[in-house]
């Protein structure tokens, strides 16, 4: 199943129908969270909704509620899977920050995932302590990553194969972007060219949302999906740490966050991507697959 893959962390939250996968009108289940059913209700009624999986509705399953979703995977062979976290403040919300100040807790667990990667990134008092703060944690993956800068990061791609490749979270400049996303597409012209249009479509739509004005869009991805007979899509995922604004005339979407401002830089991170695939789109561009020329 594709989405424990993606999320080893929380297989249980995640329920694929049995016999739909691969089938046209696929379904999965998301387990329930009020924040991210309420988006939902609004994207179906928003510009957005064409970028965004069906929803519909929820059902129990034994003690559980269930957000059902249109399977973005159905009807595709060997999809071969993106998914780019989207904004310059990508994990935390406000309030964890404002949590964080007030009840420290330190995790452990964050702790060893952050060493395994950077032995040398915690501090002395934190190796002391063996712990780290979630808000500490999440800063440090934001901007040890391309999400700080160009306002998202490839959080993973899976390969045709099934395989997941996670090496591109270190990512810092558009250069290395433009080679993951040739490693991605392998170089094949005619997917970059519909990602780049779903891009600018996307970038149309969200001009016209109310929901994208009136929300602080945090932790959603944008999952990008291809197969073999070159069918292309982009689509709008996770809107569990997604919520309404109060006074939504201030937020802009393009500018960095500065602590207060709700902003999520959202509208940075979908530049940076049409910049690259802008670039790999133009006629002359002599980085495609030959064959496909
Ligand atoms: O990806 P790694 O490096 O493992 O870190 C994860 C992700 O940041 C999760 O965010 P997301 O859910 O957006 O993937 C976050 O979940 P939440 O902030 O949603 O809880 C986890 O916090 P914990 O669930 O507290 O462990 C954190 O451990
Ligand atoms: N509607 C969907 N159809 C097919 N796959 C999905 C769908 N929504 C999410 N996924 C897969 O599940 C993964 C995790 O989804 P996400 O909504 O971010 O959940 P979580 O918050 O549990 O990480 C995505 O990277 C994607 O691969």
């Amino acid at each position: 199943m594709t989405m424990m893959h993606w999320s080893l962390r929380r297989q249980s939250s995640w329920v694929q129908l049995a016999g739909h996968q691969g089938t046209d009108g696929g379904e999965v289940l998301k387990l329930y969270s009020e924040v991210e059913a309420n988006c939902l209700d609004c994207l179906m009624r928003d510009p957005l909704r064409p970028f965004v999986p069906q929803y519909h509705g929820l059902v129990t399953k034994g003690e559980l509620c269930y957000i059902r979703l249109e399977d973005l995977l159905s009807g595709l062979r060997k999809p071969v899977i993106m998914d780019c976290k989207m904004g310059v403040r990508w994990t935390y919300q406000e309030e964890e920050l404002v949590k964080a100040r007030t009840n420290a807790t330190l995790r452990s667990d964050m702790y060893q995932k952050m060493v395994k990667i950077d032995p040398s990134a915690p501090s002395a008092e934190e190796h002391e302590q063996g712990g780290v703060t979630k808000s500490r944690y999440l800063q440090w993956k934001d901007t040890t990553s391309s999400t700080a800068t160009l306002g998202f990061r490839i959080e993973g791609i899976m390969t045709e194969d099934g395989s997941v490749q996670r090496d591109f979270r270190k990512i810092m400049t558009l250069a290395q972007v433009t080679e993951a996303l040739l490693f991605f597409t392998r170089r094949q012209r005619e997917i970059l060219e519909a990602y780049h249009s779903r891009l600018l479509a996307l970038s149309d739509a969200l001009k016209n949302s109310l929901f994208f004005r009136t929300h602080e869009v945090i932790g959603s991805s944008l999952l990008f999906v291809h197969d073999h007979s070159s069918r292309a899509n982009v689509w709008m995922i996770d809107f569990a740490k997604t919520t309404p604004v109060s006074d939504a005339s201030r937020l802009r979407h393009n500018v960095p966050w500065a602590e207060g401002s709700r902003e999520d830089g959202y509208l940075i991170g979908l530049t940076s991507l049409i910049t690259s695939l802008s670039q790999l789109s133009e006629k002359n561009n002599d980085r495609f697959c030959p064959l496909l020329l």
